[in-house]
């Protein structure tokens, strides 16, 4: 048995207050299932409701800013989650590399911005199809790794984690073998021990890509899988919950 997973629920750009129901719903029954780590992500407007209504998950924003404050129209910055209750923040994920340009040093300044404000943070990384039938999914991923991690000199293991979400995955209901995820895993891992001593043996690896109730069991089977960073079928309460009993099944308390 391993430790708990931990499964993170990214609502990309839906949910409006209607969807505070399903944060209650998940908060309900995160009571009872404490074999799993469970966190949403909603957008900014309904971080500080979901906070509110959701006391026993975690609430997470899902990008930031690196700077604390200033003339950065339509930006949230790191502080800003914080005080509107988020506990951690998504950052560098594919459809904002790819939508808004963000690099891998961009997501370093974010990341380390939002450790500098007292947020956990999930650092997204994941190779397009195109680069994995190349064969340099491991190099690219590896690259993305060094540029984008937060700097060290603290305790980091508890505040980062890392998210594996194959591009070609995301939104697809394709997903790579559980083989491939492990491999995948394993390389990161090596990545985590060489930026970080052992200290990045012990930070937590997610995979993301059309995870849903019924794949679950398989893709996170292996110890090095930590958890599963979840878009659609984290929008409703009842398949998040499929994924959370499923995820229940595989750790312990
Ligand atoms: O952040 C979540 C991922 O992009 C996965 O999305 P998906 O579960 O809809 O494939």
């Amino acid at each position: 048995m391993s430790e708990r997973k931990y499964i993170v629920g990214n609502w990309k750009m839906h949910g409006t207050r209607a969807m505070l129901a399903e944060a209650r719903a998940i908060d309900r029954s995160a009571e009872r299932l404490i074999k799993v780590e469970v966190a949403i992500a909603p957008p900014f407007t309904l971080v500080h409701a979901c906070r509110k209504e959701a006391t026993l998950i975690g609430i997470g924003g899902q990008d930031c800013h690196h700077v604390e404050d200033g003339a950065h129209t339509g930006d949230v910055s790191a502080a800003m989650l914080k005080d509107a209750g988020a506990g951690f923040v998504i950052l560098g994920h594919s459809e904002r590399r790819a939508n808004h340009g963000e690099t891998n040093a961009d997501v370093k300044a974010k990341a380390d911005a939002a450790i500098a404000a007292g947020l956990n943070i999930i650092v997204c990384v994941g190779e397009t199809e195109a680069e994995r039938d190349a064969g340099k999914a491991e190099a690219v991923i590896a690259k993305m790794l060094a540029g984008s991690l937060p700097s060290g000199g603290e305790a980091l293991t508890e505040k980062v984690t890392v998210a594996y979400e194959p591009v070609w995955a995301i939104g697809s209901g394709r997903t790579p073998t559980p083989e491939e995820i492990v491999a995948m895993h394993t390389s990161i891992r090596k990545q985590l021990v060489k930026a970080y001593g052992e200290e990045g043996a012990s930070i937590r690896i997610l995979y993301g890509g059309s995870v849903n109730a019924e794949n679950t069991r398989e893709l996170l089977a292996d110890d090095i899988v930590g958890g599963a960073l979840v878009g659609g079928a984290s929008l409703s309460a009842e398949s998040f919950l499929g994924i959370i009993i499923a995820a229940g099944d595989l750790g312990e308390e």
